[in-house]
């Protein structure tokens, strides 16, 4: 299926990042959040990114008005009925997700894919809430969309055929490069990534080493491009906190356990980058 128009749900890093490298693609976008001034916050860093590559030279201003043109704000999921496809990247919580592809099942058009960009949540149970699941499915970007290749393309159990290859194809429409994966808690990548995270926290937490010994260790030591407490507060340190809960239930496993200072700094609204403070202060 040809998909010439989408919904992005959410208006946040991930949100504004996949509406970028969408409309970068030609794809007519609608940029949705619940209130005006997040779709303008999140307009504000496509605009800046689009201005950086004009500054490097990548594109003209001719280029970028076009790219911006493409992408049209809204603050009602009503605005889906002519859409081929839905990425929603609101935030990392099952009740509200249900609520959304609920809510997009009623309002979006037969054929209309419903993906979402969740980081952990399991996709059969979200398709379970609507009556299309064969056309729900995970299309899981990373952070920083515009840079990171990645898509981590998740079929829930009823996913078909036709959506996942629609998916693949727009992935790499968008210069991505789609990685198949079953749907488990966290998939691969959080399964992997969220767990180094949160014991590099219980370094921190344990009085093993600072902050910045712990990044220094994993970047000089391993060659990561950032340290992990950096990356949990580019990631955010409340929707970390969201991932280490869904594999905690998701597995039964001990292993999976939270640590304390995570769920102390996010109890104090140090979210990271995005709040201005987590590991470090910006
Ligand atoms: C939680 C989940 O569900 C899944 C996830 O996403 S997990 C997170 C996955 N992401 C990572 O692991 C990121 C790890 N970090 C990195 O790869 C790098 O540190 C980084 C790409 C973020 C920054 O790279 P860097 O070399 O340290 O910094 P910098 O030189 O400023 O940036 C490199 C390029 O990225 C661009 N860039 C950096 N941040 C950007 C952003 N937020 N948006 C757009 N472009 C960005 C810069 O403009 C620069 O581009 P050019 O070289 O073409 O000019
Ligand atoms: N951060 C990351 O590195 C990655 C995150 N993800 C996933 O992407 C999703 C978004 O994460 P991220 O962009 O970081 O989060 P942000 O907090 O930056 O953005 C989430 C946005 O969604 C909005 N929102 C909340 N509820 C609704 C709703 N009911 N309808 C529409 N919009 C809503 C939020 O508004 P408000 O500010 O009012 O809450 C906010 O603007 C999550 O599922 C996350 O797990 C996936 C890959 C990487």
């Amino acid at each position: 299926m040809e998909v010439k128009k989408i919904m992005v749900i959410g208006a946040g890093q991930m949100g504004s990042g996949i509406a970028q490298v969408a409309a970068v693609a030609g794809i007519q976008v609608v940029l949705n959040d619940i209130k005006d001034e997040f779709v303008s916050r999140g307009l504000g860093i496509i605009e800046k990114n689009l201005s950086r590559d004009v500054s490097k030279g990548r594109i003209d201003e001719v280029k970028k008005d076009s790219i911006l043109k493409l992408i049209t704000p809204s603050t009602s999921l009503q605005d889906a009925g002519d859409v081929d496809l839905v990425v929603e990247a609101a935030i990392e919580n099952m009740e509200i997700k249900g609520r959304i592809f609920k809510d997009l099942d009623n309002i979006c058009p037969e054929h209309a894919i419903l993906a979402t960009n969740t980081s952990s949540l399991p996709i059969t149970e979200i398709a379970a809430v609507t009556k299309r699941p064969g056309k729900v499915i995970g299309m899981h970007f990373m952070n920083p969309v515009p840079v990171m290749k990645l898509v981590e393309i998740i079929r829930g159990l009823a996913t078909n055929d036709e959506t996942y290859n629609t998916v693949k194809e727009l992935s790499e429409q968008m210069s991505k490069v789609p990685v198949e994966v079953n749907d488990a808690p966290g998939f691969v990548s959080n399964r992997v990534l969220i767990p180094m995270i949160n014991e590099a926290i219980y370094c921190v937490y344990e009085g093993i080493a600072t902050p910045e010994a712990v990044d220094q260790v994993m970047k000089l030591g391993m060659n990561h491009p950032m340290g992990p407490l950096a990356l949990a507060d580019l990631i955010g340190l409340d929707t970390c906190l969201y991932i280490m809960e869904v594999l905690y239930e998701g597995f039964g496993d001990s292993k999976y356990r939270p640590c304390p200072l995570l769920r102390k700094y996010v109890a104090a609204g140090w979210y990271g980058r995005k709040s201005g403070r987590g590991f470090y202060v910006y």
